[in-house]
């Protein structure tokens, strides 16, 4: 199948080639699913802003994902939906991300513009398509990882579940929501909320009728930036648990430890 696409080969066969084949402990058809949870639907049109900081924090505590709609607004700040140019959509994502990370360092008590830098200076647009699949339960769309990211921002296709989040030894579907952006914290805002925000493990599984398309906008800092714990978030019950490190460093070890960040870094008193 070497020169076809996938999407061609998909419509002409009862199987998934062997090299598409997972191992058995981390195929969907031997995962365990939770769709009794579902991660959190924050309204950003609402008025009250401690009450979305509250729930912008906690939702990154908890589950390291949330759901971001618009209720009520008025005339739009972000008509996002409506722009066609993708040079148009990336700028307002852009602003979109920027004021969920200024939510997030007023929670924290961070700099509001503490992310306005290098920390998000490097964004970088992603268009998945997943054809259908012979046999979904055997393969992945997407395989389990955390995003080497500050944020992400996902625009899903309305009417087909793909992506699931990892949560208390289960896989949480995301419910697409028409409108809504799923929003994830990737691996560089663990590391500078010191592990107080979570990057959750996700995946994207795939279905054997329908095609799915998303749209991936990461915000990620430049190859040199220093990635740290900032200072606000260490403290004497919550010592320093990453050292520094650049986002070139920690994508090398994210790339060379198959997407397990964590291992290398725990212990801060291990110089680069
Ligand atoms: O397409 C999706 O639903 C998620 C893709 C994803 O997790 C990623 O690009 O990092
Ligand atoms: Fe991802």
């Amino acid at each position: 199948m070497s020169n076809e696409l996938v999407s061609t080969w998909c419509k002409l066969n009862s199987s998934v080639p062997s090299s598409y084949v997972h191992p058995e402990d981390i195929r969907p058809a031997n995962s365990v699913l939770n769709t009794d949870e579902k991660i959190p639907v924050i309204d950003f049109g609402g008025q009250d802003r401690a009450d979305i900081i509250r729930k912008i924090i906690s939702s990154a505590e908890n589950y390291g994902f949330f759901q971001n709609i618009m209720q009520n607004m008025k005339n739009g700040d972000i008509n996002l939906l409506q722009d066609e140019v993708v040079g148009k959509y990336t700028q307002q994502l852009n602003k979109l991300g920027l004021k969920i990370l200024e939510l997030i360092s007023e929670g924290l008590g961070l700099n509001p513009e503490y992310f306005n830098g290098d920390l998000t200076a490097k964004p970088v647009v992603v268009s998945h398509h997943y054809p259908p699949c012979p046999e979904p339960g055997l393969t992945l769309g997407a395989s389990i990882h955390k995003d080497p990211s500050t944020l992400t921002i996902l625009l899903q296709q309305e009417d087909i579940i793909g992506l699931q989040v990892f949560k208390d030894g289960a896989w949480i579907p995301i419910q697409p929501i028409p409108g809504a952006f799923v929003v994830n914290m990737g691996f560089m805002l663990q590391v500078i909320t010191n592990g107080k925000l979570i990057a959750a493990l996700h995946r994207v599984v795939t279905n054997s009728t329908i095609s799915r398309h998303t749209i991936a906008y990461f915000m990620n800092p430049t190859e040199e930036c220093i990635v740290e714990p900032a200072k606000p978030v260490i403290t004497s019950t919550s010592p320093q648990k990453y050292r520094p490190l650049t986002f070139g460093q920690l994508k090398w070890n994210y790339m060379n430890k198959r997407g397990d960040f964590d291992a290398e870094l725990d212990d801060p008193t291990k110089s680069s």
